[in-house]
């Protein structure tokens, strides 16, 4: 695995937030988040905890009542284009063009370090290279999206998320569609980013991945119910409480690993 362009700027983002309705409903109450760079979280908790909503929340795409702030100064006063150079974005089921070639979607990624119309510059198919290289979907890089499989093309907006080379990730569902070695594989390029200094948000429905990041955020019926260290009785017991004592939460080989009970 090749290594990641160094990360030059890493944003403080940090939400306040009171209350978020969809629908005429309230599905997220008061609750505070603020990424640490060189930290990875989880954000776990069960169906309809409101995982996905606070994300797209964190990442601008949701008006909400409360406060959004980068680097100490609201994100909205902050222009479109830098604000995108910071805060990367991978969404579940996000439309795409899927005419697209698998390269063209990544390089989509850059557009915020691009002037208007300007052709893509030397960094920019370099990043774009790396970006594909890392999640190993170089070799598909000439095949329009819609002829790839889930896994396949998961990869590819993964790389697009990548290639922003943005200091902030937030990511809903990266596994989506992953077979267990690039579950691995993901892993370990989340680990390579906050080694560098940047931060990862993702949200996991898949528990034994969540348990090896820094710190769980976990999530019930809109609210944050506990943030703690994966390794921590008191993180392990909300997990329990989320998951209705679903789950079984062991040692193995020194990692904690959740079995469904
Ligand atoms: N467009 C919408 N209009 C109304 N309610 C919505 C809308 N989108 C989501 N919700 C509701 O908001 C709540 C939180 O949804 P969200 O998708 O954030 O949950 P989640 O924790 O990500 O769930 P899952 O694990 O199932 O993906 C759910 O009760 C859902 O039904």
């Amino acid at each position: 695995m090749i290594r990641a362009h160094s990360l030059s700027v890493v944003p403080r983002l940090h939400i306040e937030l009171t209350t978020l309705s969809l629908g005429g409903r309230a599905v997220l109450h008061p609750l505070a988040l603020a990424p640490v760079p060189g930290e990875w979280m989880a954000v776990v908790g069960p169906n309809g905890a409101g995982k996905s909503t606070l994300l797209r929340t964190m990442a601008g795409l949701l008006p909400f009542d409360g406060r959004l702030m980068l680097d100490g100064r609201d994100a909205a006063d902050w222009p479109a284009r830098e604000r995108a150079q910071h805060i990367a974005w991978l969404g579940q089921q996000e439309i795409t063009a899927e005419d697209l070639s698998a390269y063209d979607v990544v390089m989509l990624g850059r557009l915020p370090h691009q002037a208007w119309l300007a052709p893509a510059s030397t960094a920019d198919r370099a990043a774009v290279e790396q970006a594909m290289q890392q999640t190993q979907s170089w070799d598909w890089r000439d095949r329009p999206l819609s002829r790839l499989s889930g896994g396949e093309r998961q990869r590819v907006l993964l790389a697009r998320a990548l290639a922003v080379q943005s200091g902030l990730l937030l990511m809903d569902e990266p596994l989506a569609h992953l077979d267990p070695p690039h579950q691995s594989d993901w892993v370990r390029l989340v680990r390579e980013r906050v080694s560098q200094g940047g931060a990862v948000v993702s949200v996991l429905h898949e528990l034994n991945m969540a348990l090896q990041a820094d710190r769980l955020v976990v999530m019930a019926d809109g609210r944050i119910v506990h943030q703690g260290s994966p390794r921590d009785a008191d993180t392990h017991a909300a997990l329990q409480d989320v998951f209705q004592h679903r789950l079984m939460i062991l040692q193995v080989q020194g990692r904690w690993v959740a079995l469904n009970a």
